[in-house]
């Protein structure tokens, strides 16, 4: 028997960020593996016109959630949607909901968060410092809690090279960073923004830092444990390996590049790609929940969720896997044959960007103009190239993450735990991750199907020719600009022609000769 699953049973667990990719994960596995538990509570707000009602219907009726039906079969009566939003003050909960929440909740998860990079600082500070704030606060009222589980990222200090399990302070008090949101205007938060995120990339992993801090000071009053994950990717195994539903991390990317969109990455090949798979994530989660309740440790405990010191795999394999993947499950209506490298340089880079990206978009546009269409291609061109910019500080550089807090947890648990709640990293087989990686893009992002691929096959094949003979075609014409202005290339050109003659005079000679 599971100490874990027993120990989530008859339990009231709080979730934040239930409806995102990885709290859809943690809730599908808690009820899965603790039928038992009394119920879930999940913060949502109303979104893209859907009710609450409408979010949660659709989350349980998607395919992530068919297996949790067969342990559970009364799994909507096993989660009670709450209306909030954390960028509201008291995430505008209604009082018998707070009442509720407050009298009832054993455990925390605390999942949401804002995780664009490119979010403004105020927007960054209230969902990931503000309201982590206030959800820490209402802990803080909750006669029944026996863990809080904060989930961070293992770059909210990326600034530094080798990062131990432990809070690194940042410069300014958190306090003193939500103060000032309050009365600075938008233009000077956007000003002094480069300035407070100092060497970090941007404002997601400073306000998840300040997020960290915040969660130190109310330590002494509660019991906390930090996870921090790396790169979040797709399902290792379960309920089912490769699901994944939304764009971030590496996601996009292996989208574009299937499709044929991405040509170039301006990428180290050997740095660590520290992928880590959702239900990994999910597993340590669970077990840092049931350690943190039971065992109590004295201080606030920091688990890293990475794979980088355990199992490394660098962004060259990982690239290579995901070509050699599409060569057997090509994705649908590519714009090009997928294929993409790494450069490592500023000049390489912007010469790729502007021969593999810039101008086969503004020739699509061309042509889209000539058929009387609407062109597209240049601005999603120009809205990867961003996206890429924005991931390259994070392919370009290799992380040091010590994992002690990790092992020893993993160390506390049985047999049987270790197995059902595996969260050791070194069993992954990445080239077989990756392929199911990309099978699961394909299957639940682009909700293709598997009966399309002799199609893709021929679509491939297509696009082969059309690209042969647009070669033919641009050198032909090149070729016949520079006989035309140049006396050298003239020369050239008759030295060749000459040269092929001769050689086929004498092919015919020798042959006729040996006849
Ligand atoms: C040797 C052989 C080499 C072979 C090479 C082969 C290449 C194969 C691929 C290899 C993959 C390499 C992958 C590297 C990936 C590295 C990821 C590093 C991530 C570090 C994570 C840090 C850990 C965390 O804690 S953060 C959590 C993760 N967060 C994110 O990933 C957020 C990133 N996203 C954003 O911040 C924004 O979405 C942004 C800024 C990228 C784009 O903002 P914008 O406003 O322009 O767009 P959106 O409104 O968000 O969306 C517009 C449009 O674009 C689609 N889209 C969104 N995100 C992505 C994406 N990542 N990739 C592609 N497309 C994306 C979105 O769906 C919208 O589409 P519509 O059709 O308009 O709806
Ligand atoms: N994905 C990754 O690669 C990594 C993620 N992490 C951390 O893991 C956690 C989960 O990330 P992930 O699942 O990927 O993120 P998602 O973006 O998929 O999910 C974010 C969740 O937060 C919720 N949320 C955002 N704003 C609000 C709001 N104003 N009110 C209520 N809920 C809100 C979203 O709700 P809604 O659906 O309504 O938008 C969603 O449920 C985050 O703390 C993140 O920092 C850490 C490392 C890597």
């Amino acid at each position: 028997m599971s100490m874990i699953a027993a120990f989530y049973s008859g339990k009231s667990i709080l979730i934040t960020g239930a409806t995102g990719f990885m709290g859809k994960v943690l809730m599908e596995k808690l009820l899965r593996t603790s039928p038992d538990l009394k119920v879930v509570y999940i913060l949502v707000r109303p979104k893209a016109g859907q009710t609450l009602q409408q979010r949660v219907f659709q989350i349980l009726n998607s395919k992530l959630f068919e297996k949790v039906k067969e342990f559970c079969p009364n799994v909507h009566e096993k989660i009670r949607a709450v209306s909030a939003d954390l960028n509201q003050n008291d995430f505008a909960i209604s009082k018998e909901d707070l009442q509720e929440l407050l009298s009832c909740t054993n455990i925390v998860f605390h999942c949401a968060a804002t995780v664009r990079f490119d979010d403004n600082l105020r927007h960054a500070v209230q969902l990931n410092v503000t309201a982590t704030q206030q959800l820490l606060l209402m802990a803080s009222q909750m006669p029944k809690l026996e863990a809080f589980i904060h989930i961070s990222t293992a770059f909210a200090n990326c600034n530094l090279k080798h990062i131990d399990e432990v809070i690194y302070p940042c410069s300014v008090e958190p306090k003193k960073i939500i103060d000032s949101m309050e009365w600075l205007d938008d233009a000077i938060i956007d000003e002094i923004t480069p300035k407070l995120i100092g060497d970090r990339p941007n404002t997601y992993t400073y306000t998840k830092a300040l997020g960290e801090m915040v969660v130190q000071q109310e330590s002494e009053n509660l019991n906390i444990a930090i996870v921090r994950p790396s790169i979040v990717g797709a399902t290792w195994q379960e309920p089912f390996p490769g699901w994944v539903d939304n764009l971030n991390g590496p996601s996009g990317l292996i989208i574009a590049a299937g499709k044929g969109f991405l040509r170039s990455i301006r990428a180290t090949p050997m740095a660590v790609a520290d992928l880590i798979p959702v239900d990994t994530v999910v597993n340590l989660t669970l077990a840092v929940g049931w350690y943190t309740a039971v065992h109590r440790p004295k201080s606030t405990l920091i688990y890293h969720c990475t794979s980088g010191n355990l199992n490394p795999c660098n962004w060259g394999k990982m690239g290579l896997q995901v070509l050699a993947t599409f060569e057997k499950v090509p994705f649908e209506r590519a714009f090009r044959r997928p294929y993409a490298d790494f450069t490592t340089n500023n000049f390489t880079t912007h010469y790729w960007n502007a021969v593999s990206h810039r101008a086969p978009a503004i020739i699509y546009d061309f042509y889209l103009r000539l058929t009387g269409r609407k062109p597209r291609m240049t601005k999603l061109m120009n809205r990867l190239l961003r996206t890429i910019s924005m991931l390259e500080y994070f392919i370009n550089r290799s992380w040091e993450w010590s994992t002690y807090n990790t092992e020893m947890l993993m160390s506390e648990l049985s047999p049987e735990d270790q197995r059902v709640f595996n969260f050791d990293v070194r069993q992954l087989n990445w080239l077989e991750y990756i392929e199911n990686y990309v099978l699961g893009v394909k299957k639940y992002l682009l909700k293709e199907d598997m009966a399309g691929i002799p199609e893709a096959r021929q679509h491939l094949r297509r696009l082969r020719n059309i690209h042969y003979l647009f070669n033919t075609a641009l050198f032909l014409i090149v070729w016949r600009l520079l006989i035309a202005r140049s006396q050298m290339a003239r020369n050239v050109w008759f030295f060749i022609v000459s040269f092929c003659y001769k050689f086929l005079s004498y092919f015919r000679a020798s042959s006729t000769l040996k006849a």
